[in-house]
């Protein structure tokens, strides 16, 4: 369950179940012949006592205890009614992501709190139709606005005007806690210390380990790259084209029901992309997306 602030509901396992003591994202086990959605339903009611009224897919991860294997469809639930209680005597405690202060977490949910951490939107810088004056104008409003991650990509540049732009984005965003991610360059993202990197699909199939210490997304567009950013254990990845993008006006669209049916089952949060605007947000929720990825609709100010 997540809060309009963010804050994440925490249940403390009770005494008498496995793992007691341990942390964990309210739930239970699917009953035979129900689906998860229903399962999540039912559980909620009886572990907190509240009626979900707007749950959707996010993330399925399997894990291996030493007792059995899990498989975890987790929801993002974003409207309830009721106040949760702790019906069956466990603790509960509303949290930040990124600054726990309860622990410990069950082992199987380290990824699912860094993906959590991740905003709903990401958006993608475009200098190179709006100028530099009008870009980091628009940067600064959005920052105010609450945008949280952001992707330098300005292919144009040289090297040295790219380095110039990209350490100007990461100090207007770095008081903000903003991420900033670069596009392609390891390098590049190491030596002004960016967040981390976004690789496009030919560097994620010629990648064999995710390097350590930054973020890694990956751009995807097919079942095969899907299934490579999830072996190398991504951060994130971007789904593209969603819809039809005048950044690549000749790409087959996927539409909204192919994006989902690719996220079945997909551990890693992914971010539709292509032909986004901030009201596709609840459209990608609806169907398994993490959030919504954008170059031009991201820059967009009120004169435009
Ligand atoms: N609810 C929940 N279960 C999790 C999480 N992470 C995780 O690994 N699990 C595992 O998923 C399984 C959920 O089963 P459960 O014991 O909570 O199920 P339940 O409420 O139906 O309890 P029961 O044992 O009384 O039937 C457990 O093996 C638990 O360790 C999590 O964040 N929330």
């Amino acid at each position: 369950m997540r809060r309009a602030d963010g804050q994440v509901l925490l249940a403390q396992r009770p005494e008498g179940k496995p793992w007691a003591g341990w942390w964990e994202f309210p739930g239970g086990k699917i009953e035979q012949g129900e689906s998860a959605l229903a399962a999540l339903k039912r559980e909620l009611q009886e572990e907190l006592g509240i009626e979900v009224l707007a749950a959707y897919p996010w993330l399925t991860r399997s894990f291996d205890y030493p007792e059995r294997q899990v498989n975890l469809h987790f929801f993002m639930v974003r409207d309830w009614s009721g106040e949760p209680q702790g019906c069956e005597g466990q603790i509960l405690s509303w949290q930040y992501p990124y600054g726990l202060n309860v622990s410990p977490m069950l082992p199987a949910n380290a990824p699912i709190l860094s993906a959590l951490c991740l905003p709903d939107v990401y958006a993608i810088t475009n200098m190179q139709e709006l100028g530099e004056a009008v870009f980091f104008e628009r940067l600064q409003t959005a920052l105010d606005k609450e945008l949280r991650m952001i992707q330098v990509r300005e292919k144009q540049l040289s090297e040295a005007a790219l380095r110039t732009f990209a350490s100007k984005v990461i100090a207007l965003a770095k008081p903000y806690g903003a991420k900033v991610l670069l596009n392609s360059d390891v390098e590049l993202a190491q030596a002004l210390e960016a967040d981390g990197v976004q690789i496009n699909s030919h560097q994620l199939m010629q990648m064999q380990t995710k390097p350590e210490g930054m973020i890694f997304g990956a751009s995807c567009h097919n079942e095969l790259e899907l299934a490579h950013a999830k072996q190398l254990g991504l951060d994130f990845v971007l789904l593209s084209p969603v819809l039809a993008t005048q950044s690549h006006p000749d790409a087959d669209t996927l539409g909204w029901a192919s994006f989902s049916n690719y996220l079945v089952d997909y551990p890693l949060p992914v971010y539709a992309l292509g032909g986004m605007q901030q009201e596709h947000l609840l459209t990608a929720w609806q169907h398994g997306a993490h959030g919504i990825a954008m170059q031009r609709a991201a820059w967009i100010s009120g004169n435009d």
